[in-house]
C-alpha cells in the first residue's frame, strides 16, 4: 500500500495476493510519504530514490525486516514500523507442530497410509524421536523462542539451552533455560530450533560446522529465514545421516523449485512459510501495520517502531 498524502492523502492498494512487479512498485512509490509492504518487497536504496524525498515511513506486515535496506532507511531519516508481538503465539504453535510432524515423521506416515506401504504391524517401522527427556537448544532467544519453550514444556522436556550473541537472563529465566556456547548447543540439543532474525552475522551460520557437531539423533527446525541455513550443508547432513531429519518453514529462495533437492530427501519436511498464517494473526499483522503507518505519517509515535 502506497500513500501519498499531497493529494489527500490518498492511498493506492496492491489488490491482490501476488508480490507488486517490482517494475510497478518503482514507477507507483514516486512522490509517497509512506509505504506499507510485506517481506516479498525489497526497500532497499533503489527504491527509497524512486520514491524520493517525501517518503517519511515504511511500515512492514511482519516481524523480519531483512528485506528493508536498514542502513538506507536511516540515512534518510525514514522511520520504520513492524510487527513483533502480536504473531508470537501463532509461529510458536506453528514450531511446535513442524517439530513433531518432523521427528514423528507424520508426513511420510500419511503418505505410506494412503499409497499402500501401510502393510502388517512392524517394531521399527516409521520410528522417530521423541521430545520427553530430551534437550531443546533455541538459537537466538527472543519472544518467540520462549513461546516455542513454554509450549514444549509440558511435553517433559528434560532440559532447555539457548545461544544469542550475549545471555539473556530476563527472557531465560522464564523458561529456565541455560546459555551455552554456539558448540554447546551444537553438541548437546536433541532438538534444535532456530529463532534468530537473519543479519550479515546470522547469513549461513548453521553450516556444517554446526550440522558436524550435532547428534546423529537432532531434528533441526527453522521457522526464521531461509538465510541462516547453507542448504547445500543441510542437504548432506541429512543424506548422509549425519542428524536425523530437518523442518523448514522457511528456505531460500522463496517458493523453493520443486526440484530442489531437499524435495527428495523423507527426513526434510518443508512448509511455504505459513508460521504466521492464522487469520487471528494476520488479522493483527494487518492492523498493527496499518496503525504504524498513520502513526508514523502523523509523526506520532508508533505502537511498534523499529529502532534504526
Ligand atoms: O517475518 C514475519 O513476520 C514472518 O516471517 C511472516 O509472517
Amino acid at each position: 500500500m502506497l500513500v501519498n498524502a499531497l493529494t489527500g492523502p490518498s492511498f493506492e492498494m496492491w489488490d491482490s495476493d501476488e508480490p507488486v512487479p517490482r517494475v510497478e512498485l518503482l514507477k507507483k512509490v514516486k512522490g509517497c510519504d509512506g509505504i506499507l509492504c510485506v517481506l516479498t518487497e525489497k526497500i532497499d536504496a533503489q527504491l527509497l530514490e524512486a520514491a524520493g524525498p517525501n517518503l517519511k515511513v515504511v511500515s512492514t506486515m511482519s516481524v523480519g525486516f531483512d528485506h528493508l535496506s536498514l542502513d538506507e532507511l536511516k540515512k534518510r531519516g525514514i522511520r520504520v514500523g513492524y510487527t513483533p508481538d502480536v504473531l508470537t503465539d501463532c509461529v510458536a504453535e506453528l514450531t511446535v507442530a513442524l517439530l513433531l510432524a518432523t521427528s514423528r515423521r507424520l508426513i511420510e506416515a500419511t503418505h505410506e497410509a494412503k499409497t499402500g506401504g501401510w502393510g502388517t504391524w512392524r517394531t521399527l517401522w516409521l520410528c522417530g524421536h521423541e521430545l520427553a527427556n530430551s534437550t531443546v537448544g533455541i538459537l537466538g532467544l527472543g519472544r518467540i523462542g520462549v513461546a516455542i519453550a513454554e509450549r514444549l514444556k509440558p511435553f517433559k522436556v528434560k532440559k532447555f539451552i539457548y545461544t544469542d550473541v550475549a545471555p539473556r537472563p530476563e527472557l531465560a529465566n522464564m523458561i529456565e533455560a541455560e546459555y551455552v556456547s554456539f558448540d554447546e548447543l551444537a553438541k548437546q540439543s536433541d532438538f534444535l530450533a532456530v529463532c534468530c532474525a537473519l543479519t550479515p552475522e546470522t547469513h549461513g551460520i548453521c553450516n556444517w560446522n554446526l550440522f558436524s557437531k550435532m547428534k546423529k539423533n537432532a531434528i533441526f527446525i527453522n521457522t526464521s529465514r531461509g538465510g541462516v541455513v547453507n542448504q547445500e550443508d543441510l542437504y548432506e547432513a541429512l543424506s548422509t545421516g549425519l542428524i536425523a531429519g530437518a523442518g523448514l518453514d522457511v528456505t531460500t529462495p522463496e517458493p523453493l523449485p520443486t526440484h530442489h533437492p531437499l524435495f527428495t530427501l523423507k527426513n526434510c519436511v518443508i512448509l511455504p512459510h505459513i508460521a504466521s498464517a492464522s487469520y487471528t494473526t494476520r488479522n493483527a499483522m494487518s492492523a498493527l501495520a496499518a496503525n504504524n503507518l498513520l502513526a508514523g505519517l502523523r509523526g506520532e509515535p508508533m505502537p511498534k517502531e523499529l529502532k534504526l
